[in-house]
């Protein structure tokens, strides 16, 4: 027999069809009658229909806006409607990677959560043009109306609408194209964006293994980390410093990250940027799950040398020195940026930086040591990962990026030539890669192994110029010194002779006075 949840169940289910079927067939009736039906329906449904609905308006009222919440219902239910809904409704979402397929409109869709059961229906209303309008579909309104029995609405208050929206927010994101973005001079303190399509991923990245690992494992406890940030008390952002000579994946792993994090590239042209006060505007629009990127901050600005700078202004004021062709106003802004150190440290952590959060600030250079080490200290640059020259672990990842091997018998060969001279993942690379239809690995492994050779031989060359030259100068400093030694064994000789270093006398001067030396 039927037991009597069921059976409501059963009821409010079909109720809820009713209801869904009534609000079709009502559009199609004149509105006086409409309205006093709806009046005296609504009324005896009261009386035993124990479902309540909401409603979630596509716009709000303020400024006609689109509601968050309807969007985030929208991708929740996309992926209900595209196994359940019969009917569906395939939208170009601006920024969505993905055709979304919602439910058409009156179209119904049931869910379950925690063992209850859930209906959804989207609804479309036309309402009265009152006024003109510049949204063209604001008269007919759409909503979506979620149906459900009142003993449940604790849970569906409490946790269900909630998940939906977190569902839904995290559909939505995975389904967005990422952006790179670019601070523009032309429009002020502006960004500028294009779809960010790179291939790169920590796949096909070349580096030692256990590093990667590490790298990777920073990053994905960053993302999950919101409650600890907050927890500790300390903005949710973390800094990253790659440094390395050039051609050793700098930026091929910020494009890494990028696609691991699914976070958009903020990539900031310090010296496009006018002053301290543009920085911070600039910082303001950027939104959360952001790379900023600061490439070659070495070659960025003088950020090295500006408190040294400003010390000898200082300096040079004091002494009244005062250039006797003054610069021109715009010479002056060409030669020197007004982004100062500590502009960009505020930029790094100042109490803006924590605005958006969930952030990773990159910084890469070439040169590690001619950075001022406040920019680059714990807890402004957390990470600091050196990028090397190729070692043998990288190639392999290179090989099957670029032949598909795994091994060969030329790897021996390798790795000893590798283990023998530097050269960088981009050269291997560059080497591995087949430049005709006809060149098959073997030949890439082979001109890889020649090119690696040219380097050894190259380098040993190099080393002994340069140790001949070293050798050369030192020997030059060595008869220097050596010059000035005799001459000052000389000088003393004559010394006594000529004159009394204390008393600045001569010999002769002083048998003259006749005093005795
Ligand atoms: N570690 C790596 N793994 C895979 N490919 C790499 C790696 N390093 C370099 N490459 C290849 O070399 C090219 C140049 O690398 P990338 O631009 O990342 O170097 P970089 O360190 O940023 O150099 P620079 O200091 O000159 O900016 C890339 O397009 C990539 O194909
Ligand atoms: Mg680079």
């Amino acid at each position: 027999m039927m037991k009597m949840g069921e059976m409501w169940a059963q009821l409010g289910s079909v109720m809820a069809s009713m209801m869904f079927v009534y609000a079709m067939f009502k559009q199609f009736l004149p509105d006086d009658l409409g309205n006093i039906l709806d009046k005296y329906t609504k009324k005896l449904v009261g009386y035993v229909y124990p479902y309540i609905q909401i409603s979630f308006d596509e716009y709000t009222n303020e400024f006609h806006k689109r509601s968050e919440v309807y969007a985030s219902i929208q991708s929740y239910l996309s992926t209900k409607s595209s196994t359940r809904a019969k009917r569906l409704k395939a939208h170009d979402v601006k920024g969505s990677t993905a055709l979304v397929l919602g439910m058409d409109d009156n179209e119904e869709v049931t869910d379950e959560f925690q063992g209850i059961k859930l209906w959804w229906a989207s609804m479309k209303s036309a309402s009265k043009k009152t006024s003109f309008s510049f949204f063209p579909d604001y008269d007919e309104r759409k909503h979506y109306k979620l149906t459900f029995h009142r003993r449940h609405r604790d849970l569906v208050m409490g946790s269900y609408l909630d998940h939906v929206r977190q569902e839904g927010k995290a559909i939505a994101l995975s389904n967005r194209q990422r952006k790179l973005y670019i601070n523009n001079t032309e429009k002020g303190a502006k960004w500028s964006h294009v779809v960010f399509e790179h291939p790169a991923t920590f796949e096909t990245l070349a580096m030692e293994p256990k590093e990667k690992q590490s790298i990777i494992n920073d990053l994905l406890k960053f993302s999950k980390g919101k409650d600890y940030y907050k927890k500790i008390g300390k903005a949710w952002k973390r800094g990253y410093l790659l440094y390395g000579p050039p051609g050793t994946g700098k930026s091929t792993m910020i494009s890494a990250m990028s696609n691991l994090m699914n976070y958009d590239v903020y990539d900031l042209e310090l010296t496009a940027v006018k002053d301290n006060t543009e920085l911070r505007k600039l910082l303001i629009d950027i939104t959360g799950k952001a790379i900023i990127v600061i490439e070659d901050i070495d070659c960025s600005l003088d950020l090295t040398g500006q408190r040294k700078k400003k010390k000898e202004e200082k300096e040079k004021k004091d002494g009244d020195e005062k250039d006797p062709i003054p610069k021109r106003p715009e010479e002056e802004e060409a030669t020197t940026s007004k982004v100062t150190l500590s502009g960009l440290l505020n930029f790094i952590d100042g109490i803006w930086s924590a605005c958006g959060g969930e952030r990773l600030i990159v910084f890469t250079t070439n040169y590690v040591d001619k950075l001022d080490p406040a920019l680059i200290r714990r807890g402004r640059m957390d990470k600091h990962i050196q990028l090397s020259y190729c070692c043998f672990e990288a190639f392999k990842v290179l090989a099957r990026n670029y032949l598909d091997v795994e091994s060969h018998e030329l790897f021996g060969t390798i790795e000893r030539l590798l283990g023998e001279t530097d050269m960088t993942p981009a050269d291997v690379a560059e080497n591995l890669m087949p430049k005709s239809d006809t060149e098959d690995a073997d030949s890439c492994l082979k001109s890889l192994i020649e090119a690696l050779e040219a380097a050894k031989v190259e380098a040993r060359v190099k080393a002994e110029e340069e140790a001949s030259k070293k050798a050369e100068e030192e020997a030059k400093l060595k008869a220097e010194k050596e010059k000035e030694k005799s001459a000052n064994g000389k000088d003393e000789v004559t010394c006594n002779g000529a004159k009394d270093e204390v008393t600045g006398t001569s010999v002769a001067e002083v048998k003259e006075n006749g005093v005795t030396p």
